[in-house]
């Protein structure tokens, strides 16, 4: 007698729609919606019973975040604002944000993608370029950038900035440097009068591995008694190790010391065995925060605020050109 079929219904696929909280895949790319309608099959089981495989007919797609929206809505509109035609050599930032750059980066179209060359700021973003199939460049090889666009940890009234959470800010810093133009991205969290107000961690400090224990004696000494290692969480035991092979200490300072990071970053950089500070004083362009409104904030290097009106997260590309500042 032939065994009656088993029914196994798969979970639904997600789409990008559905990259809560983080729009990450593997590699750091969100992964595109399908919205084909897949078929039942019949597919054999072990023992030969045959079991009948039915695919959901309408593929549960879940909203974005708030967060995830606003990180989107600041990366659509400054690439939409800052990234244009005559833009050859692109800068990629590391982060949660950025994928949404690449993402958009994309959906202006080949023609435009296949003269650019795109230069990373780590493994992940190195990753993100090579997944959506852009051409791949290093800073060694175009020292001077068009535009570059980044995410930060937190941004102070002067367009001052913490980065480094993922501990890429030895190369961000390069390719900020490096670029005629560089803009930050990030949701309304970010947008801060004093750094280190919502950024608790610390200021990320990249150091040559065999002098931290010292490094960290100076940096307290420097004020900041808490500073400490950063640690590996998760499948690995020991320090973080920067994609440059470094580690780095998480320094916070008082209130009276982050209002002038300059002179913070410039007492630390100063320290011996430091590689890089993640302060990035003076560098911006413009900082663009995605607002849970709909609306992006956008602060300017000369003291002007704006409040626009976000790119439609379901809108298609547009003329970047219409829209330049
Ligand atoms: O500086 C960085 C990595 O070194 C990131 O840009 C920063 O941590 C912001 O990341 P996210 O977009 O995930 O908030």
């Amino acid at each position: 007698m032939a065994a009656s079929p088993l029914i196994i219904r798969r979970r639904p696929s997600i789409g990008a729609g559905a990259l809560s909280p983080s729009p990450l895949s593997l590699t750091g790319f969100p992964t595109s919606s399908s919205s084909a309608t897949q078929q039942a099959g019949i597919t054999t089981a072990a023992g030969g019973v045959p079991v009948a495989v039915v695919e959901p007919l309408a593929p549960v797609k879940q909203e974005l975040s708030v967060i995830e929206k606003s990180k989107r809505l600041a990366a659509w509109t400054a690439v939409d604002h800052h990234i244009h035609e005559e833009h050859k050599v692109i800068g990629i930032g590391s982060g949660s944000t950025v994928p949404y750059v690449v993402e958009r980066i994309v959906q202006q179209g080949e023609k435009l993608n296949h003269e650019r060359v795109f230069l990373p700021t780590g493994f992940q973003s190195k990753e993100l370029i090579v997944k959506a199939n852009l051409r791949l460049g290093d800073v060694d090889q175009y020292p001077s950038i068009d535009v570059t666009i980044d995410g930060a940890d937190e941004v102070d009234h002067d367009l001052n900035c913490i980065k480094g959470g993922g501990a890429c800010h030895l190369r961000e810093k390069v390719l900020a440097e490096a670029a005629e133009t560089w803009i930050v991205v990030a949701d309304y969290r970010k947008n801060s009068d004093v750094l280190g107000t919502t950024y608790k961690q610390g200021v990320p400090i990249e150091v040559a591995p065999f002098a931290y224990a010292k490094l960290l004696q100076n940096v307290h000494l420097l004020g900041s008694e808490n500073a400490c290692l950063r640690m590996a969480k998760g499948g690995k035991a020991g320090p973080v190790v920067t994609d440059n092979g470094n580690f780095v200490i998480d320094a916070p300072f008082d209130e009276e010391m982050m209002r002038d990071p300059h002179e913070l970053l410039t007492k630390i950089k100063m320290l011996t065995g430091v590689v890089e500070v993640g302060l990035f004083c003076h560098m911006a362009q413009a900082a663009y925060f995605g607002n849970a409104d709909g609306s992006v904030t956008i602060k300017w290097h000369d003291g002007r605020v704006e409040q626009v009106k976000g790119t439609e997260l379901d809108e298609s590309p547009v003329d970047s050109k219409a829209n330049a500042q």
